[in-house]
């Protein structure tokens, strides 16, 4: 395939999707491909092959990665699933079997009747990839630590990422949720630093002090998961190396361990680390890696100020080009710049383009150089700004971020007969471990209340709480004493409770991004998970159009006589 490149130069200042993502820098330079029928990474279908065999140790390049001539068209409107068949293909093994009526078809898959014990949901093996460990190139002592704890072979996403992370590129991961996109980063970042790393490197890297990988998410909770992961690879001696800097928490006590342990990992959240790094008490220009995981809500208007502090600061390479001629975060840095997310808009593309050296984008079985997908053009003022494009730019984002193991239904229920519909529900599908998400924080306690009336226990979460009750709260339910967890957005990036095996909606997600982001949190690595959106009859087009921008089928039911229905789609079309 012949690429035709050209430079465009671009004062970057607008936002470049609905949600406010935002762009940081002021001179971007990108390539576009010449077929203007491409409509972006996640629509067309990119097919690069699984190329990583193809590199043989060297240094990775557009041609070493032979992207260019081995890149295939899609059919547009038809995405690419990887790790798993397509959910209309797959056999399914949830609880209950659906009633079939005369106006009612079959679900596809057999659905079927749990065990009266508590389940352990199977994890679907197609998620993981052929390759080990070992043949990924990790250290030995890493490697032991990963079977130590039970991880014995690498997922796909993890698969493509770690050696294209090894030899250095920058790079965006896109997977689906659940399909282990923190070990895809953390494990070559690990096998670079600390003390598990390669021991070829060791006398050197022995020399190196101070932070190293400084890792960002966007919630206390993510922030706080992604720790326990770190620790749980560097063991019980070496934990301290890895430092929690989330807001929230006591500040003086995170500064006092950042100056007794000399970690070489923080996690934090970015109002957290910008504001330790403005006092002086966090020094990341040596900073070899710099992880921005769920990057696209990181990139959202909210976060500008900290993330922009975050950016120009951490890996910053001493003597850059001039900020004057480029502005401060165009320059390129020393850092490695890796942006994760189950969802990735032009945006973020984008901003990884303007940051990045070659960057690459990394999918469960392909891997692309960013310059070799077309995306639109920014809106640079208000009257630029093309509200459908921008909002086709979020959805685009949202294809190929659901896991292929999920169930998706929805049912129609006035306001106040949601909460019983949900009791319904639970009992239908006999969920154990259930997440219903509510847009706002005031109604959940008095769903809570409402389910605890009816003797299924249920305990709420959100921002308000204080850090301990959100921490406890979390603990709990994740231990089992809670059946329901009713919670808003909070919940909804990044929370990994593998045993979750319903998500409900009792309000409308935003839009089809949100949509995935909450439904990602049934069905992790490949386990069997149901989603059911409960709306009013007037909102079920929303839900409709959601699911033609996730391309997904999520089916009309009903639960009735503790059973799940499911309707023929002309009956409610
Ligand atoms: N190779 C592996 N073997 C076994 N379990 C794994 C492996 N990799 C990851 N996991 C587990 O899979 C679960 C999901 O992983 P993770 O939270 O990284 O997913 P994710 O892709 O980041 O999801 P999200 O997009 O929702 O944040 C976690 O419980 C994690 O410990």
């Amino acid at each position: 395939m012949r690429l035709s490149i050209g430079q465009v130069h671009r004062n970057v200042l607008a936002l470049a999707s609905s949600r406010s993502c935002f762009v940081l820098g002021d001179r971007v330079s990108f390539r576009m491909l010449s077929q203007p029928r491409v409509a972006g990474f996640h629509q067309t279908a990119w097919r690069g092959s699984q190329i990583l065999e193809d590199n043989r140790g060297g240094p990775l390049t557009l041609a070493s990665l032979e992207v260019q001539s081995r890149v295939e068209y899609g059919k547009k409107g038809k995405m690419e699933r990887t790790g798993g068949p397509k959910p209309s293909s797959r056999a399914s093994s949830l609880y209950v079997k659906p009633k079939v009526s005369s106006n009612v078809k079959p679900a596809k898959s057999a659905l079927m009747k749990p065990a009266g014990i508590k389940k352990t949901l199977k994890v679907d093996e197609a998620l993981f990839s052929a390759k080990s460990f070992e043949e990924l190139g990790l250290p030995p002592l890493l490697v032991d630590q990963l079977n130590k704890e039970g991880l014995t072979a690498p997922t796909e996403v993890q698969s493509a990422a770690i050696p294209i992370i090894a030899q250095k590129h920058d790079v965006v991961i896109q997977s689906y949720t659940g399909s282990g996109k923190t070990l895809a980063y953390l494990l070559p970042i690990l096998s670079d630093i600390g003390p598990l790393k390669r021991t070829m490197e060791q006398d050197h890297s022995e020399k190196r002090s101070g932070i190293e990988a400084v890792i960002v998410a966007p919630s206390r909770e993510l922030g706080m998961q992604i720790v326990r992961e770190v620790e749980k690879i560097l063991g019980p001696n070496d934990k301290r190396l890895v430092q929690q800097l989330v807001g929230g928490a006591n500040r003086s006590r995170q500064e006092e361990a950042l100056k007794k342990n000399k970690p070489i990992i923080v996690v934090g959240t970015p109002g957290r680390i910008s504001e330790i790094s403005a006092a002086g008490k966090l020094h990341t220009h040596g900073c070899r890696f710099l992880v921005l995981d769920e990057v696209d809500q990181l990139l959202s208007f909210n976060y500008r100020e900290d993330m922009h502090r975050i950016l120009e600061h951490v890996g910053r390479r001493p003597g850059g080009t001039s900020r004057d001629i480029l502005g401060p975060l165009a320059r390129r840095s020393e850092r490695q710049t890796i942006l994760v997310s189950a969802t990735i808009p032009f945006s973020v593309i984008r901003a990884a383009r303007s940051w990045g050296h070659d960057p690459v984008l990394i999918r469960a079985k392909s891997v692309v150089p960013l310059d070799s997908i077309t995306v639109p053009r920014p809106a640079l003022s208000q009257s630029d700004a093309n509200p459908s494009s921008s909002s086709q730019s979020v959805n685009q984002a949202a294809v190929g971020s659901l896991p292929p193991s999920l169930e998706h239904y929805y049912c129609t229920a006035k306001a106040q007969h949601k909460v019983d519909t949900l009791r319904r529900c639970i009992h239908a599908l006999e969920a154990q471990t259930v997440i219903a998400f509510m847009n706002n924080t005031k109604p959940l306690k008095d769903v809570v209340f409402k389910l605890e009336a009816r003797g299924i226990k249920a305990t709420e979460l959100h921002g308000d709480l204080g850090k301990l009750a959100r921490s406890t709260v979390l603990k709990k339910f994740k231990d089992g004493e809670f059946r329901v967890l009713v919670t808003n957005e909070l919940s909804a990036r990044g929370l990994d409770v593998p045993e979750c095996d319903l998500v409900v909606n009792l309000d409308l997600p935003t839009d089809s991004t949100h949509y995935a982001h909450r439904a990602g949190r049934t069905g992790r690595l490949g386990r069997k998970g149901i989603v059911v959106t409960i709306c009013e009859e007037s909102e079920g087009f929303v839900v409709r159009k959601m699911r033609k921008q996730l391309d997904v089928a999520i089916k009309p039911c009903e639960f009735t006589e503790g059973e799940l229905v499911v309707h023929k789609e002309e009956d409610v079309e």
